[in-house]
């Protein structure tokens, strides 16, 4: 990681001092994947938080502990082998370091983003050495295998048949699969600072994606806005769990079930004191030309109108990589209040256009 060699970069990152010590929430859902009834624990925690832990998940920890072997190999390589590890800065696949997307956003940490064909590492997006290439070839199929899993009970749970039709979206022949290794290291800025200071380590943000499956070691960091009434947004901490993985609800999801399932807005933050934070994150995105709307079997069931139009996995992709982290990207994709009273006034036969 470059420290402190740019300090005028560096003043970009918004230190965040909180008032209080964050609130660590023990009220995270951990669905034990084996366990009978776990399709409706699954679907129960994504309305509810759009986040949740999974137990039991059948990963061998000898996969993990490969990946996290070599991931924490190469983030201690000398910078400038980082740096001509990919062909100039991450844009938006290769290593990065402070600077997210192509926006402005900054951050607290260190990267390795790459993008995934069907079963390994995409030609495109090289890893930097072979042994960390197949560490993550075998971490990324064993994900493709959990992103299955969640989803086919995600169906499940919402009664959508075939069982298979979220998880194919993702695990298909043309899926948009993207693999992020992240590293914060303790934040030598906030030495001499009350302990109740932080730095963002990754802004909040919701991931476009349908679902992300997050490991990390054993250090905090990442937190989750809980689903409040309104605007209302709280920050909670979540406690790192190495024996666990832990599961986000992406926008594309959200729109896919008319909004019943939530996207999170999460977070990471850094501190001074902490040992460094490094987590795995697995994007199961949809192939760029899957269509993106409600789905016409849960409408039905429901007696629901969409509330969202219709866009591509493509446009959806464009739209978010010229928005900034923190924006809420499903904004424009919303129906307006006012199409939506001509859309149930259409519905009820009521409605006359002059
Ligand atoms: C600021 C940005 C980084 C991001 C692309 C974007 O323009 C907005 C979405 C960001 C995000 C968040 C989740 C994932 O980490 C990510 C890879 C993704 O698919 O969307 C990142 C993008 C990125 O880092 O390139
Ligand atoms: O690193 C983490 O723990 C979370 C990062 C994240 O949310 C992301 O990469 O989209
Ligand atoms: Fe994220």
């Amino acid at each position: 990681m470059v420290v402190l060699a740019k300090p005028a970069a560096l003043e970009q990152i918004s230190l965040l001092r909180t008032p209080e010590p964050w609130e660590s929430f023990a009220g995270v859902p951990a669905v034990d994947l084996s366990a009978p009834g776990a399709a409706d624990d699954v679907v129960r925690a994504c309305e509810r938080f759009g986040f949740f832990s999974v137990v039991n998940h059948g990963v061998a920890r000898g996969v993990v502990e490969r990946l996290e072997h070599e991931a924490a190999l190469f983030f201690s390589w000398p910078q400038a082998d980082k740096d001509a590890s990919a062909s100039g800065p991450a844009d938006p696949f290769g290593y990065g370091s402070k600077r997210i997307g192509r926006n402005g956003d900054m951050g607290w940490l260190e990267y390795l983003l790459l993008a995934i064909d069907r079963e390994s590492l995409s030609k495109a997006s090289p890893a930097p050495s072979s042994s960390l290439r197949d560490a993550i070839n075998e971490y990324v199929g064993a994900m493709r295998g959990l992103a299955r899993t969640v989803l086919e009970m995600v169906a499940e749970g919402l009664g959508v048949s075939p069982r298979g039709a979220l998880a194919d979206m993702v695990t298909g022949e043309a899926s948009d699969q993207v693999f992020r290794l992240n590293h914060y290291p303790p934040c030598p800025l906030l030495q001499g600072l009350p302990p109740n200071c932080s730095v963002t380590g990754f802004g909040e943000h919701t991931d476009p994606q349908l679902v992300s499956i997050l490991h990390s070691n054993a250090t905090a960091g990442l937190q989750i806005a809980l689903h409040g009434d309104g605007d209302a947004q709280k920050w909670v901490s979540v406690p790192p769990n190495r024996d666990a993985f832990f599961v986000n609800v992406g926008d594309s999801l959200q729109v896919l079930t008319n909004g019943r399932l939530k996207s999170v807005r999460h977070r990471v933050v850094a501190g001074s004191g902490r040992k460094s934070r490094v987590s795995m994150i697995y994007f199961g995105g949809p192939p760029v030309a899957q269509r993106i709307a409600p789905l016409p079997q849960l409408l039905q069931a429901e007696g629901q109108l969409p509330i969202y139009r219709e866009f591509t996995w493509g446009e959806y992709k464009k739209a978010a990589y010229r928005s900034r982290l923190g924006d809420n990207r499903l904004a424009p994709f919303q129906m307006t209040l006012v199409e939506l009273q001509h859309a149930h006034a259409d519905a009820a036969g009521l409605h006359h256009r002059s």
